[in-house]
């Protein structure tokens, strides 16, 4: 399909009120959507289902579906347009909303001094009027801005309309073989990946690394940590460290989602703890910010390799599931005439909150630069 054909369906499809998830993986060129045929909501029961999944944060909350089945496929190459910015006007956050994140961050510190969790994240949301609500155009902005983000537009006529641009993989599993990533640590980006890392940094991303290996073992054998790198997300860098293994034969995926969802990277250490600390005193509802997207045991059409004839290899490679999960960070929900833009941080003993502000501040222009 070419790619203002693409752009036209899913331009239909919302003014149609009618449900469709557009997006395009890291480092791709192509541009994918599913287009839902009805205005049903429909929720994944245990991650067992085809099509494209949307998790809020709160996994006692249900994780919304847009099946394969119900469903029309679209795909398109995409190339970097030329999108005018304008629309977004931010007022500069107000010295009230500084003042209540440095004291949510205060809090979390106590509760840390306490030993009630050794990590939480705390994060808080912010509300822009947009003089021109096309979410279409924003998506492409989102586009052309971020190559090796996870970009999507998500619509739903019962639900909202999300938006975002995420560094963050929560799983990907291709048969057996899966990998994840523990990724934390924030410091702007100043032209360099060469950057020196504070103890704190270090020690908050490590909790995440450390959680998933854990929570992993039971399901999991061969598992390998990679080396930690430092990698560039939008005007951010992170701490990040890649962790393979394959999925012991039988353990569902639900096993594994609930073992890791919340990770540490947007919940704490330990889980519930640092989970009951923020849906008590966050003061807000996150909703689908730090939960998870993406396609859901897609069938992988995989050649077999070359001078294998065999049928039953054959057959064997096209049956491969795909699932590719992504955490829903650098995000933002669009209702009425507003974008609200969702960012939080990584706070353990060693924080200092008002760099805790500052790098929510930092963190929210990933947005508000696009708008
Ligand atoms: C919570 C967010 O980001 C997470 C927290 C990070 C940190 O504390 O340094 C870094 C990357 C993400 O895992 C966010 O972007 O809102």
């Amino acid at each position: 399909m070419i790619q203002d054909e693409f752009f036209k369906r899913i331009v239909t499809q919302y003014q149609s009120n009618l449900p469709f998830v557009a997006y395009r993986k890291p480092n791709r060129q192509e541009v994918n959507a599913f287009i839902q045929k009805t205005d049903d909501l429909f929720f994944s029961e245990d991650y067992s289902e085809i099509g494209f999944v949307f998790a809020p944060f709160d996994d006692n909350e249900k994780s919304v579906l847009i099946p394969l089945e119900h469903s029309e496929i679209l795909t398109a190459d995409y190339q970097v347009s030329d999108i005018a910015k304008t629309s977004g006007v931010f007022k500069a956050s107000d010295a009230s909303e500084k003042e209540n994140h440095i004291n949510l961050v205060k809090k979390g510190i106590q509760g840390i001094e306490h030993e009630k969790f050794k990590k939480v994240v705390l994060s808080r949301s912010e509300s822009a009027h947009l003089k021109e609500n096309n979410p279409v155009v924003i998506f492409k902005r989102l586009l052309n801005n971020y190559p090796s983000a996870f970009v999507y537009c998500w619509f739903h006529p019962k639900v909202g309309l999300w938006l975002g641009a995420t560094p963050e993989t929560l799983i990907k599993i291709e048969g057996a073989q899966f990998s994840i990533m523990a990724l934390a640590g924030t410091q702007s980006y100043n032209g360099t990946l060469n950057v020196k890392w504070q103890e704190k940094e270090k020690q908050e991303q490590q909790y995440v690394t450390d959680f998933i290996t854990e929570n992993l073992k039971p399901a999991v054998e061969r598992l390998t940590v990679s080396d930690t790198e430092t990698v560039k997300a939008g005007n951010l860098v992170h701490l990040k460290t890649m962790i393979t293994a394959r999925l012991k034969s039988h353990v569902p995926l639900k096993q594994v989602i609930d073992a890791l969802h919340p990770t540490p990277a947007v919940c704490g250490v330990p889980k519930l703890a640092a989970k009951q600390f923020i849906l008590e005193h966050e003061n807000y509802n996150r909703s689908f910010y730090t939960g998870f997207l993406g396609e859901l045991n897609m069938e992988k059409t995989a050649r077999p390799r070359s001078g294998k004839r065999n049928i039953e290899n054959r057959a064997y490679a096209m049956a491969k599931k795909s699932t590719q999960l992504y955490v829903n960070l650098r995000c933002m929900q669009i209702k009425d005439e507003n974008a609200i833009i969702y960012i939080g941080g990584g706070i353990t003993e060693s924080s200092n909150p008002e760099n805790e502000w500052q790098e929510t501040v930092e963190k929210s222009l990933v947005m508000k630069n696009i708008l």
